[in-house]
């Protein structure tokens, strides 16, 4: 469970705009449930004179019904709009936050806890702010009722307030533990979606493996479904003991009016009038009985909204969302000076310390990064690329220190292709100087047919007419990205490693040296050792730091 102060200063931060709605929305709940419970007096009131419902007090009953619907509606009106407005801005915010997160924040926080917040929390705070305003009408309504019957005999009040009392008690209980089981089925779902994206994303592997997918299914999403199932239905179940105990306690409180009132000699007026309002008052109860769950559950996905956006609260500074980004070059060289980066030790391991590492990579190379699987070459890249800021030591670009106010500015200088790359449909034009800042689709048709697959995919209306390709044609669509971007700097995470042997000696003898002849800088992480020769330098990485740099004299002769 987490209830922070930072939570509760989060939850205050996400409701603080929409005060004066909630202000509106409050103050005309209770004005159309003050409304209602003069209504009833009115009612009670014409039931004990003669002449019925006439003149002034029948015009009070039309001002005071009134009052009651236009209260209600408007109430209802600004409730569902702070609901709807108070959704649509966390989506936002949250959006933003993801946006602007520490790339390593990010991996650290794992995608399966990340979408229930997102769909999940964020529809049940919807659902709860619907409810809002009935409830605070049948609040307002229960306390003015209240207040009547104080009016109409102090004592059988103060009965009334002793079941009230025991009667709350037994609500307080229930909501704490509701609360607590809600917490419990919530931690559940989220293994839940982790066994979603199991059996989504590793389909072809558990239909291979017949043992597997019976533990995937027994051992765990019917074993967590089951969990939810129980540890929700103990929590209703609990409000549902708590509203029926609610509900025998109140006709044991009419019984034991009656009996005082038999015993006290109370004036039979009074006492109907009482009873009367008493029995009114069982809806607006049980009304907000009704809504606790709702409110248990809302305030579970307010504080896992707000946990999220407290881990995301501190987003990576200087990072522009609605800047235009500004054109930029490289003139000669980038260098990591002295650059070191550790990641947090998972359990029972060592933590990865890459570094210090010191690199100067000239515009127009074409360097090669190889060394073995977990040697740090994609951290070191990742570094490279200003996606990760240096613990330790500075990148330089053409001299000048590239600092956490120029880093995002710096990132624009680079196209890149990861081996988990992610593939986007459209093609945006920006400001780096690339070809893309018009004729975007006849741009990309010569690379297309470059890439041989131009007879699968085209543009149309700025998109590719289809991404369902296979993963190596897919690669080459992330590469026509790259040509169509034109920045300085490309660089590729073993990009060739899906591609047939043709297209694969064609990327490293043919489309890696146009590249550079246009100028680029490349930076290739591989394991092609056939091609090492044809790059200006291999750089070899080795338990996190660079364990040798050679040039291309003594690549050649290696290769001869
Ligand atoms: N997000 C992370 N959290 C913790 N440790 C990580 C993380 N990413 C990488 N590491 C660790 O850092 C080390 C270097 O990983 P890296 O991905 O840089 O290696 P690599 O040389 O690119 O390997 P490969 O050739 O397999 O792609 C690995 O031991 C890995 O366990």
């Amino acid at each position: 469970m987490t209830s922070s102060n930072g939570d509760a200063a989060e939850i205050r931060r996400l409701l603080k705009p929409f005060l004066p709605w909630m202000a509106l929305s409050s103050f005309t709940g209770i004005a159309a449930g003050v409304a209602t419970v003069l209504l009833l007096a009115t009612i009670n009131k014409v039931l004990n004179t003669s002449g019925g419902l006439a003149g002034g007090l029948l015009l009070t009953f039309v001002a005071l019904c009134a009052v009651s619907l236009i209260g209600r509606v408007v109430s209802d009106v600004s409730t569902n709009l702070v609901g709807q407005r108070l959704v649509s801005q966390i989506r936002k915010s949250l959006a933003q936050k993801i946006l602007s997160a520490p790339i390593d924040a990010l991996e650290r926080y794992r995608t399966h806890r990340l979408m229930p917040v997102l769909s999940q929390d964020v529809d049940m705070i919807s659902d709860v702010a619907f409810a809002f305003s009935a409830t605070l009408i049948s609040l307002a309504i229960a306390l003015g009722c209240l207040t009547y019957l104080a009016v109409l005999s102090f004592p059988l009040f103060c009965v009334l307030m002793v079941a009230l009392v025991i009667g709350i008690a037994i609500q307080v209980v229930a909501q704490t533990r509701g609360v607590a089981g809600f917490w419990k089925a919530r931690d559940y779902e989220e293994q839940l979606h982790k066994a979603y994206r199991g059996i989504s994303e590793g389909a072809k592997e558990l239909r291979m493996h017949r043992s597997r997918r019976a533990l995937v299914f027994g051992g765990q999403i019917e074993r967590i479904v089951d969990s939810i199932r129980t540890v929700n239905s103990r929590a209703i179940n609990t409000y549902v003991i708590a509203t029926a105990f609610g509900s025998a306690l109140f006709f044991l409180l009419i019984a034991l009016i009656l009996g005082w009132a038999a015993f006290r000699n109370t004036d039979p007026v009074v006492l109907s009038g009482f009873v009367l309002v008493l029995l009114f008052l069982k809806g607006p109860m049980d009304q907000i009985a009704g809504a606790l769950p709702g409110v248990g559950r809302a305030k579970v996905a307010f504080q896992r909204i707000a946990d999220l956006s407290t881990r995301f609260a501190s987003p990576e500074p200087h990072l522009h969302l609605d800047r235009a980004p500004s054109e930029v070059r490289l003139g000669s060289a980038i260098e990591l000076r002295g650059v070191r980066y550790a990641f947090d030790a998972a359990e029972g391991s060592d933590a990865f310390v890459l570094g210090p590492v010191d690199l100067r990579l000239n515009k127009g190379e074409l360097v090669f990064v190889v060394g073995d699987n977990g040697s740090g070459k994609t951290t070191m890249i990742k570094l490279l690329l200003g996606l990760y800021a240096p613990q330790g030591g500075e990148v330089f670009v053409d001299g000048k220190v590239v600092t956490p106010e120029a880093r995002d500015d710096y990132r624009q200088l680079f196209t890149t292709v990861f081996s988990d790359f992610y593939l986007f449909e459209d093609l945006v034009a920006d400001g780096s100087g690339g070809a893309s800042s018009a004729g975007l689709p006849e741009a990309a048709l010569p690379y297309l047919e470059r890439l041989e697959i131009a007879h699968k995919v085209s543009v149309k209306d700025g998109l590719f007419t289809t991404t369902d390709l296979s993963t190596g044609q897919r690669k080459r669509l992330a590469l026509v990205h790259a040509y169509l971007e034109g920045r300085p700097v490309l660089v590729f995470d073993e990009w060739a490693a899906d591609q047939d042997p043709t297209f694969r000696h064609l990327f490293y003898t043919e489309l890696l040296p146009e590249l550079r002849a246009k100028g680029h800088l490349l930076v290739v992480i591989s394991h092609d050792d056939r091609y090492f020769h044809l790059a200006d330098r291999v750089i070899t990485m080795r338990a996190g730091r660079i364990a040798e740099d050679r040039a291309r004299p003594r690549l050649e002769s290696l290769a001869a």
